[in-house]
């Protein structure tokens, strides 16, 4: 049985015999030694000739006639069995799986390269406690207790109105958050101090980031049924951001659980507008909350 660090012909992988054709590179050669790797376990699995194995891989007749002369001896041979289509998606995986993985090598390395705050040693850890202060203010308690205190001070049913769909906007935010979180489970980055203000136990994971859902549903929200001078707009949109990128410097996410939750946020608005709770459609909301 060969080692899987080596070809068939016994040549180390990568160091393949000049005298070959195809390209240095080609997987034939051992240029791409993972392939070849991959090309053994499944012949292996299978039984199938791994020089045969290799041939179907590469999917070219020339490769079977330089590189293995036991698979170009003449028609006479029968063709060897076609390969489960399992070994076959080993051999070829899809660009969505590469995409994908390269995608989250990406995110990680960037994530990594802008936790300058990640610690009060980091490269900008001076700057930590003022990120920490905008984490409170995307923090659930204070906007929960805020949209609570002005519901009860409210004594207009169109304030009313406004206030109970904010409730509903951020009871329904914390729900959709934790079940993704409990979902998915993905950790948070390694540089992350877990020194956060109030957490639920779903917090420990990243994947989405529920400051940046609450930041793209509050803005969405504000700009939609306050009105402001175009600075305080300005204002809104920036604060949003700021508290997005500040929960990847503090090194709390990866920047794909900050840009997934500023895409759910936004979704979360189009939910919450789409369900407007109004006298007519919720009295007895309205009602109970008017007798309070
Ligand atoms: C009514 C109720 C269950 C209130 C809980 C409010 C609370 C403790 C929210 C947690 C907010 C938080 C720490 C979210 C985590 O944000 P990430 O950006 O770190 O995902």
């Amino acid at each position: 049985m060969p080692s899987p660090r080596r070809s068939v012909e016994g040549r180390p992988l990568g160091v393949s015999a000049s005298s070959s054709s195809g390209s240095p590179g080609s997987p034939a050669h051992g240029g791409g030694s993972r392939f070849e790797f991959q090309s053994l376990l499944s012949s292996r699995a299978t039984g199938v000739d791994p020089a045969c194995a290799r041939l179907r891989a590469s999917e070219s007749p020339v490769h079977c006639r330089g590189s293995f002369p036991q698979a170009a001896a003449g028609p006479s041979q029968a063709p060897p069995p076609p390969l489960p289509e399992e070994d076959r998606m080993d051999l070829n995986p899809s660009f969505l799986g590469i995409a994908l993985r390269s995608l989250l090598a990406i995110d990680l390395w960037l994530s990594k390269k802008l936790g300058v705050c990640a610690g009060e040693s980091s490269s900008w850890g001076s700057v930590r406690p003022l990120m920490k202060l905008l984490e409170i203010s995307g923090h659930g308690i204070p906007w929960l207790v805020g949209t609570l205190y002005c519901l009860c001070r409210s004594d207009s049913w169109a304030g009313r109105e406004v206030l109970m769909n904010l409730l509903f906007a951020l009871l329904l935010d914390l729900l959709l958050v934790a079940l993704i979180k409990g979902l998915v489970r993905r950790r948070r980055p390694a540089h992350n101090q877990m020194d956060m203000f109030v957490t639920l136990s779903v917090d420990k994971y990243s994947f989405p980031s529920g400051h940046a859902t609450r930041a793209a549903l509050m803005s969405r929200f504000i700009l939609n049924h306050l009105v402001l001078a175009i600075p305080l707009r300005v204002l809104v949109v920036l604060w949003a951001f700021v508290l997005g990128l500040s929960r990847v410097m503090l090194g709390r996410h990866n920047v794909t659980d900050v840009a997934f939750g500023f895409f759910l946020g936004y979704m979360q608005y189009s939910i919450v507008d789409y369900c407007w709770l109004s006298p007519h459609n919720a009295p007895v909301l309205f009602l109970l909350w008017s007798q309070q």
